[in-house]
């Protein structure tokens, strides 16, 4: 498991360490200088401690410690020869770090003052023409969006049009890899044009955070370079985890510092979690030969209407093939018969179950034929909250079964958090909406986290918000996964979600209902696991920074 914690819990946590005088910038600055460097170096050979002659490599230092290991990561790679040029976007950057770059000899560029700064064009060429760029801009002691020259700095190298117009004005750069003329602009920040040549682009580690996300919230209101891998100190952060900005890290590498065990006595909470296959597989409801298909489990699973026959489909299917002890279906005739089609087992009409996954399929306003669909989810939903002969039953909520939430909410006040709320963006925008907010799905898009704690207050569910990383909030830690591909933004996705969850909610009934933070962890688990189940065999076409032309040593 990952737990990500606070800038102010990480702060908190070096107290002591520094104290007792352990060497955590310098430690931070190896570890950075010997991580990134392998990728420059030819495939299959070298080791991190090789010297890098003619490897050029871009230091983007910030006025703080962020930048003080930026300086420090130059040192221990000038001495192993690489080629090294640090821009400043502060007059003040760290006194004690830029002191030694300085004595092992490596080149300053002063660009405090902005664009106008003599050297600004020069420089941009130069870290365009590095091989290795380390963003030492900010870290955790950035507060809002990127400003000033930071910001300047970050826009130029992420901007197309400038940096064309830069590279053009530049015939031979001052540093030892001149800009190449007539070919096309790779820029820091996005995908090369489609159609052009390709120009090989640096290879972008940040130091600590992408600088410019908001580290705690997840948050990106301003520019960010991009990074290709992140190496973070001490503690995960939140914001690394958390959308949109965990877009903008890259591949996450955790370089511990010893501060686990500082962080650890302190007794405070982690801001956010993340399951791994170790966790699930702890987890996971395994049959012993005491088990019945009662005692595994029986999903209930209301979905589907004529129009849309196959989300049933999909819920059942999910359910049973996570390996619910039975799955009943409850809708109409017709979609029951493409329902058994699909799967024999599953069994039709009402019984007893040990959760309920509801709502996949239905239609958001319940009518004519529909209603009585709504009016079965209505009633699955109201035996989780009000406890029948054998006691509440978990229930998972997705697509259409979200309006009858809110319709309950507004009627009787908040749900346990055995009720899963499964949403995406745009329909946790509507429910928000349903309950007074004014929210539109592009703020649920910029904000996920803080809009499912909102969702999760105003309902009392746990709600679990799905997108390239999903966010599940529920009474406890919140839990970031990030386990699936893009290429399962698909029509029918989130009704196998709604069947996984829904076996995993049977599984863990009781226990589900007795403990209000295990629904979530469930959720978390259910979302891992649909992710792995939908990532492409190859993981060259998991994700476009895949594919962008990242070069190894020219
Ligand atoms: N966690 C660890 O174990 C270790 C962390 N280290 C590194 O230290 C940084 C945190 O360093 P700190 O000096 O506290 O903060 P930053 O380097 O992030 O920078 C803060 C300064 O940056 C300016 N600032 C703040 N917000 C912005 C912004 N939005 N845009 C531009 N500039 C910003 C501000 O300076 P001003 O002069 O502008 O006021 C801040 O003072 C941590 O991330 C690690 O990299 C240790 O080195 C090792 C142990
Ligand atoms: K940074």
């Amino acid at each position: 498991m990952i737990e990500a914690w606070s800038a102010e819990d990480v702060r908190a946590a070096e107290v002591p360490l520094l104290e007792s005088g352990v060497p955590l910038m310098e430690m931070a600055a190896f570890m950075l200088a010997t991580t990134s460097t392998p990728a420059l170096l030819p495939t299959g050979s070298g080791d991190e401690l090789d010297a890098l002659p003619g490897v050029r490599v871009a230091l983007l230092v910030g006025s703080g410690a962020n930048g003080g290991d930026a300086l420090q990561a130059g040192v221990v790679l000038l001495g192993r020869e690489a080629d090294v040029v640090a821009a400043c976007v502060s007059e003040n950057v760290h006194e004690e770090a830029l002191a030694a770059y300085v004595e092992a000899g490596g080149r300053v560029v002063d660009l405090s003052a902005g664009p106008s700064s003599p050297d600004w064009s020069s420089t941009l060429a130069d870290i365009l023409a590095s091989d290795l760029v380390l963003d030492g801009l900010v870290g955790i002691g950035a507060t809002g969006p990127l400003r000033g020259v930071a910001e300047d700095l970050v826009r130029s190298l992420t901007g197309a049009d400038e940096l064309a117009r830069t590279l053009e004005s530049t015939s031979t750069s001052t540093g030892p890899g001149p800009a190449r003329k007539g070919t096309a602009i790779a820029t820091l920040g996005g995908r090369p044009a489609t159609g052009k040549t390709e120009r090989p682009r640096p290879v972008i580690v940040a130091v600590d955070t992408p600088s410019g996300i908001g580290v705690d919230d997840g948050t990106v209101e301003g520019p960010v370079l991009t990074a290709d891998v992140t190496l973070t100190f001490g503690a995960t952060k939140p914001g690394l985890l958390l959308p949109p900005a965990a877009h903008h890290a890259g591949d996450l590498h955790f370089i511990d510092l010893g501060l686990s065990q500082s962080i650890a006595e302190q007794g405070a909470e982690p801001a956010l979690r993340r399951l791994d296959l170790k966790d699930v597989a702890d987890l996971w409801p395994v049959p012993g030969p005491w088990d019945d298909k009662y005692s595994r489990g029986v999903v209930g699973v209301v979905a589907g209407t004529p129009a849309y026959p196959g989300a049933a489909v999909l819920a059942t299917t999910a359910a049973v093939r996570t390996g619910a002890g039975m799955v009943r279906y409850l809708g109409p005739d017709a979609v029951a018969s493409s329902v058994l089609a699909a799967r024999p087992e599953v069994v039709p009409g009402t019984g007893r179950v040990q959760a309920w996954a509801i709502g996949p399929g239905l239609p958001t306003e319940g009518a004519g034929d529909d209603a009585g669909q709504l009016a079965l989810a209505r009633a699955a939903l109201q035996e989780a909250v009000t406890p029948g002969e054998h006691g509440a039953v978990p229930v998972v909520v997705d697509a259409g079964g979200l309006d009858v939430v809110s319709l309950l909410v507004q009627d009787g006040g908040p749900l346990p958090a055995h009720v899963v709320l499964t949403p995406h963006a745009g329909e946790l925008a509507r429910l928000l909406r349903s309950l007074g907010e004014r929210v539109h799905r592009a703020d649920v898009e910029a904000a996920p986290l803080a809009h499912a704690r909102r969702a999760h207050e105003l309902t009392g569910a746990t709600v679990l918000l799905k997108g390239g990383v999903t966010v599940v909030v529920g009474p406890g830690v919140p839990y970031s996964q990030a386990d699936g591909s893009a290429w399962m933004a698909t029509a029918g996705s989130g009704d196998v979600l709604t069947g996984i969850l829904g076996t995993l909610l049977a599984a863990f009934s009781e226990e589900a209902v007795e403990d209000p933070e295990l629904p979530a962890r469930l959720a978390a688990a259910a979302a891992l696991v649909h992710g792995v189940a939908g990532v492409p065999p190859t993981r060259a076409v998991r994700s476009p920074r895949w594919t962008w032309p990242a070069r190894s040593r020219r």
